[in-house]
């Protein structure tokens, strides 16, 4: 079964517009992007056309590469006191020089719709509600979506980064699977894939996740964004995984356009000053 993330956040966005004319919200976002990453540029306006597409007013702010890490400081907390801004969101990753830990942390805590304030990753580990990282709390409503279940069920996932690896680490510890995270250093990887009955790959790195890695029925989520030969795609080698995985998730169209989804909620979820979202 492919889990189909595009036509999931689609139906979500849809949902949320309805949901946002309702209760006559009107929430705002502000973008930070630093720089001239293409793909960052790429996905910050994949974040505004949501904004619109769902009834969000977005602002953005764009400084260039060499902005020192005082200048960005400085406009967060232009955004912090700024009453009629909701949420806040810094793009990453940030050039290189600039302190990306006290960028983050100088966001207001309840302005911080990636969950990545180090108070929202506290609140993430024990459990109390706060805005969750967008990639994992995606990843979280695929899996509740397509009924695929947790609870008990071994959860193996590659990579232990702070924005992706370890949050759903966590949120697939709250939803009572067995988590296992591997990482560079982790011997015998294969021998642990195989054992998962969730396996998240987000290692970063093209084709990592080969079909002797797979046992049979096991859902298989690809968070990789890699661009091969100006391609993009996943960490998972789909077309031979396919064949052995009881679910996957594609490159492109499926963690995603989740992750879009999950921040339009976010933001949402902030303006209405509920963060509701135990996962
Ligand atoms: N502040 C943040 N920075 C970054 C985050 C984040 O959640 N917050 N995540 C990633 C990038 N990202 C969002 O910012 C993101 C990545 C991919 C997609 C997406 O929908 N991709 C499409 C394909 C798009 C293409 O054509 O290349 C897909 O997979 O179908 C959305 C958001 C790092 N930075």
């Amino acid at each position: 079964m492919i889990l189909d993330g595009k036509g999931l956040a689609a139906r979500r966005l849809e949902l949320l517009k309805e949901d946002i004319l309702e209760e006559k919200l009107s929430p705002t976002l502000a973008t930070v992007i630093v720089g001239d990453d293409p793909a960052s540029h790429m996905y910050v306006r994949m974040k505004h056309r949501a904004c619109e597409q769902v009834g969000i007013n977005s602002v953005n702010v764009t400084l260039p590469a060499d902005t020192t890490t005082k200048t960005v400081l400085d406009r967060i907390r232009q955004l912090n006191e700024d009453p009629d801004i909701d949420g806040i969101l810094v793009q990453l990753p940030l050039p290189e020089g600039i302190d990306t830990e006290s960028v983050i942390a100088s966001i207001n805590p309840e302005k911080d719709v990636d969950g990545f304030h180090p108070l929202n990753m506290g609140r993430l580990m024990t459990g109390l509600p706060g805005p969750r990282p967008c990639t994992p709390k995606g990843i979280m409503t695929l899996l509740s979506e397509y009924n695929i279940p947790t609870s008990g069920k071994r959860a193996v996932i590659v990579g232990r980064s702070v924005d992706v690896g370890r949050p759903i680490g966590l949120l697939l510890l709250h939803a009572d699977a067995t988590v296992t995270i591997c990482h560079s250093k982790t011997e015998n990887l294969a021998e642990i894939t195989r054992q998962a009955d969730i396996l998240v790959s987000a290692a970063g790195r093209a084709g990592i996740i080969t079909a002797d890695m797979v046992k049979p029925g096991e859902s298989v989520i690809d968070v990789g964004t890699n661009q091969v030969n100006g391609k993009l795609c996943g960490d998972v080698s789909f077309s031979e995984v396919e064949k052995i995985a009881g679910a996957i998730t594609p490159v492109p169209g499926g963690v995603g356009p989740m992750t879009i989804a999950s921040l339009m909620e976010n933001t949402a979820d902030i303006a209405r000053n509920r963060c509701v979202h135990f996962m």
